[in-house]
């Protein structure tokens, strides 16, 4: 099956709406909207549904191996990689595993990191990698992964999100936001889709911070 046949699942349909309260949003890392996974990874119910729907969606178009971004795409990664019976690869921050290549710097929504990393006997070429990560922002970090893939030749079926930060994919020129979609046209990333299940549209979970709760995020 094509990825373009795929139907089930729309962006913010029944599944992402039930999801979408287990992932509430506070003042973290200097942004007002931090969106916090670890509200649904304590839910087990939850977190399985998450799962299930990556699975679902990718058992039928043919994948060769999953990679996971550091960190958090490491938590979502390896049970969708088990439950499809595939290699899952770490995709890691610089200087944490031998024999890498590395993509150039990249920046985040709040932040800039020096390069992401992948073993290079992990990925050979034409091999059809599904990209793994639990939020698209900016889409820095995904380019540098996707750099990552094409430089060892392989094919990225997808880059998949739980979250898709949609008011970067185009923003007006006025807005002072980074594009997303300039961003892959500059990288010629164009042509890789990205798909995420719930967009900021119904994430409507504002966390209730205890009193004299202050933003003690640190930039890494
Ligand atoms: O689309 P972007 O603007 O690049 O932002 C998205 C990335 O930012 C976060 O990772 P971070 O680098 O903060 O790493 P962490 O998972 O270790 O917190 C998030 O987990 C994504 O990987
Ligand atoms: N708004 C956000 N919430 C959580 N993680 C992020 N990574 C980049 N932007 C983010």
């Amino acid at each position: 099956m094509a990825l373009s046949e795929i139907k089930k699942y729309e962006q913010d349909g029944g599944e992402a709406k039930e999801i979408a309260q287990y992932l509430p949003w506070f003042p973290f890392k200097g942004i007002p909207r931090f969106y916090d996974i670890g509200g649904f990874l304590y839910e087990p119910a939850i977190f399985q549904k998450v799962v299930d729907i990556f699975v679902d969606r990718y058992r039928e178009i043919g994948i060769d191996s999953v990679a996971g971004l550091d960190a958090r795409g490491f938590i979502l990664g390896p049970p969708i990689a088990l439950a499809l019976k595939k290699p899952f690869i770490m995709m890691r921050k610089k200087g944490k595993m031998p024999n890498t290549v590395s993509s150039d710097d990249y920046k985040t929504e709040y932040g800039s990191r020096s390069g992401l990393t992948v073993q290079r006997d992990k990925i050979t070429k034409g091999q059809r990698v599904l990209i793994i990560d639990d939020l698209v922002a900016t889409g820095g970090t995904l380019s540098s992964a996707i750099s990552l893939v094409k430089m060892l030749e392989g094919i990225v079926v997808e880059c998949a999100c739980v979250v898709e930060l949609k008011m970067f994919i185009d923003p007006p020129a006025d807005s002072g936001l980074p594009s997303r979609s300039k961003l892959f046209k500059d990288l010629g990333h164009q042509d890789v889709p990205v798909w995420g299940l719930i967009s900021e549209d119904i994430l409507t979970n504002k966390a209730s911070l205890p009193e004299g709760y202050v933003d003690d995020g640190e930039e890494h």
